[in-house]
């Protein structure tokens, strides 16, 4: 299937390397991607502590400054540990305003003053608003995640963003990092697609073929449709390499059948810890295995994430 250059606005890494470790290694990770059809890369770090999350702003804002990055995502540290998925409960915290303005002046000094893109929190944290109200004023997109709120507070949340940053906000890996829609509490998945059905907000989804079955990728599809949909690979760095062990952050990460999961002494129930497939593995799964039509697909894969960088 050929494609046009892909837009993928949340990816950790390949081959080995996790973004932001060092310069050599995030190259190496930006270019596998690139050389797997994605024309755009934004690379996303997990939750740190301050002073890594500086020190990994610091190593990828020269390659935001040189082009081969598109931005910096960073997804956390103000996740819920009810929801944190693969990301080390130890750092989680309610949103740092400080940290904010020390990473966007990290990216100042590197010469790349919008290096930072989108930010991942949950809305339920103390100080979200005033977290919204600073990624607003630095032109930094507020997205939804690893969020544990009933549909009430989402849903609050995303007007008012969509209010304070003049433009709809992301919803990260829709499903994977929340709780599973209920039909008695709807939760975060309510209130994200109707939201996305009203066209205020964009969510994310990891179409690999693991973190969501066909039937669910299809119903998002044909109930908020491509141009509210954003295909992301959430790779990490046993992307393009095989099975084995792998770290994500400061945690261990064991890959079979390629497969990532948090390493858990055997027993195969540790979380999923992001993908590895690159995002153009992900549109042939949406189309050969979920049956979805090709152009939509696409869409979801190019125009609708080049909208949210263009914004
Ligand atoms: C880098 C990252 O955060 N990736 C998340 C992971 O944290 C979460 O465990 C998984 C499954 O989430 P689920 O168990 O809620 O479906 O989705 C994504 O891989």
């Amino acid at each position: 299937m050929a494609t046009p250059p892909l837009v993928d606005l949340h990816c950790h890494g390949a081959l080995g390397h996790e973004f932001g470790r060092d310069t050599d290694g995030s190259s190496r990770a930006a270019a596998h991607h690139r050389a797997g059809g994605v024309g755009t890369l934004v690379a996303s770090l997990v939750s740190g502590r301050p002073d890594t999350l500086i020190g990994q702003v610091a190593t990828l804002a020269p390659l935001v400054a040189s082009g081969e990055l598109a931005g910096i995502h960073l997804e956390g540290p103000f996740l819920s540990e009810e929801r944190r998925g693969a990301h080390d409960p130890s750092v989680l915290t309610d949103p740092d305003l400080a940290l904010v303005e020390s990473l966007v002046a990290t990216c100042a000094e590197a010469g790349a003053p919008n290096a930072l893109v989108q930010w991942t929190f949950a809305p339920e944290r103390t100080g979200s608003g005033e977290l919204v109200a600073a990624l607003a004023r630095h032109g930094i997109l507020p997205a939804v995640g690893h969020t544990d709120a009933s549909a009430e507070v989402v849903t609050s949340m995303l007007a008012s963003i969509a209010d304070t940053c003049g433009r709809p906000p992301l919803v990260t890996h829709l499903f994977n990092g929340m709780p599973p829609f209920h039909h008695r509490a709807g939760g975060p998945v309510a209130a994200a697609l109707a939201a996305a059905g009203r066209g205020e907000c964009v969510v994310e989804l990891i179409a690999d073929g693991v973190h969501l079955s066909a039937d669910v990728v299809r119903m998002v599809f044909e109930t908020v449709g491509p141009q509210h949909i954003a295909l992301v690979s959430d790779a990490m760095a046993a992307t393009g390499l095989g099975d084995g062990a792998y770290t994500i952050g400061t945690l261990e990460v064991e890959v079979a059948d390629g497969v990532a999961r948090l390493a858990d002494g055997g027993s195969g129930r540790g979380s999923i810890a992001g993908s590895t497939s690159t995002l153009a593995d992900c549109v042939r799964w949406a189309v050969e295995v979920a049956g979805l039509p090709e152009a939509d697909v696409l869409t979801a894969a190019t125009t609708t994430p080049a909208s949210i960088l263009a914004s």
